[in-house]
């Protein structure tokens, strides 16, 4: 669904299965196909591609095949573990594509994940608020850029930025092959699910319903927002936007959030384009959805992004490129609740 190549994160095709350690370079993007007339409902390794070889943490990269060496969930049989699907939910597509390696750990869809509670009661604590209406939790948006954290198991750093209080991740995958993403999207979807929190998959639609996800996240070259919107009426859906038209554009195609950008540039995605603090402040004025700032966040950056009247910050490499991720996404928690105190 993206465009016609993202920059700035890419990886190799690897061949299946799952190859130990996938590097991750510019590339192509593999889809993965809806079927049409699909009916769309809401629904571990570790091998970071650090320069030096070490994992967010400073630990060592670990193989795919060691993924039930750590569960994350208290499954004794890891993240990936075999689930039975309930049949015509996501899990049940998802099944569909599970291919030759017979891998069926897809979590069920959030709404029967039992975390209704952390994923966002209403306040009477019993119904799980829809996704559409938990654009609150993304203040603090953690962007889980496979280019950076690499195809390893996504519990370390998730289980640790999750911990940390961060109640949204986006699911970034350039160039990666669309079985691994499958692959690498359940696994995050199983762990944001564990934590109550919000499960976004950039770029693909199909992805998203393929691992049970909360919404779907595109940009002005992907897949349009009216159309996701037609698809996947009940789906957050997070649209990029540079300019107050493009923001007044998404909320008519029915976005529940914008994401603006970039603030500054950023190597994790080379072609985006800065329209700094105040083209954010445009953006935010010029809609009602809330605002999600993205491009080369830093901590330091928050006071005067919550001044700019935005609703969150999306970051991806100030918490994954951190020695310790998991108090790099706490200082973002903290640092954002101060700003908003
Ligand atoms: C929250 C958020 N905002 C903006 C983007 C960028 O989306 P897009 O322009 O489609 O670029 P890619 O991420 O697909 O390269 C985003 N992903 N998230
Ligand atoms: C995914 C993305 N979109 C951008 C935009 O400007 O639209 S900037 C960006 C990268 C965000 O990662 P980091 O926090 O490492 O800069
Ligand atoms: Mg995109």
């Amino acid at each position: 669904m993206s465009g016609p190549r993202s920059k700035g994160s890419g990886a190799a095709p690897g061949p299946a299965p799952v190859p130990r350690e996938t590097a991750i370079r510019p590339g192509g993007q593999q889809r993965m196909p809806v079927p049409a007339g699909t009916v769309i409902r809401p629904g571990g390794w570790w091998t970071p591609m650090s320069p030096e070889g070490r994992g967010p943490g400073g630990g060592p990269s670990r193989g795919p095949e060691s993924v039930g060496d750590a569960p994350p969930t208290g499954d004794p049989r890891g993240p990936l573990a075999p689930q039975r699907p309930d049949p015509g939910s996501a899990d049940a597509t998802a099944k569909a594509h599970e291919g030759a390696q017979g891998l069926t750990g897809l979590e069920p869809p959030a709404a029967t994940t039992g975390a209704e509670d952390a994923a966002g009661a209403d306040a009477d604590g019993r119904a799980p608020r829809a996704p559409r209406r938990r654009t609150g939790e993304l203040a603090v948006y953690f962007v889980y850029d496979v280019g950076l954290v690499g195809t390893g198991d996504p519990a370390p750093v998730l289980e640790a930025v999750l911990g940390a209080g961060v109640r949204a991740v986006q699911f970034r995958a350039k160039a990666v092959p669309d079985g691994l993403a499958y692959r690498l999207a359940r696994a995050v979807r199983r762990l944001t699910a564990h934590h109550g929190a919000l499960l976004v998959i950039n770029d693909r639609l199909d992805l998203a319903l393929a691992v049970g996800a909360d919404g779907v996240h595109v940009g002005q070259d992907d897949l349009p927002a009216d159309v996701v919107r037609r698809l996947w009426p009940d789906g957050l859906l997070g649209v990029s936007v540079r300019t107050p038209a493009e923001a007044r554009a998404a909320e008519a195609a029915g976005a529940d959030y914008v994401g603006a950008g970039a603030l500054r540039s950023t190597a994790t995605k080379d072609d985006a384009r800065v329209i700094g603090l105040q083209g954010l402040e445009r953006v935010a004025a010029a809609t009602r959805l809330p605002v999600v700032a993205i491009g080369g966040i830093t901590v330091a950056d928050l006071p005067a992004l919550r001044r700019a009247g935005m609703a969150g910050v999306a970051v991806a490499s100030a918490i994954a490129r951190a020695p310790d991720p998991g108090r790099a996404a706490a200082a973002f928690v903290r640092a954002w609740q101060r700003a908003s105190g």
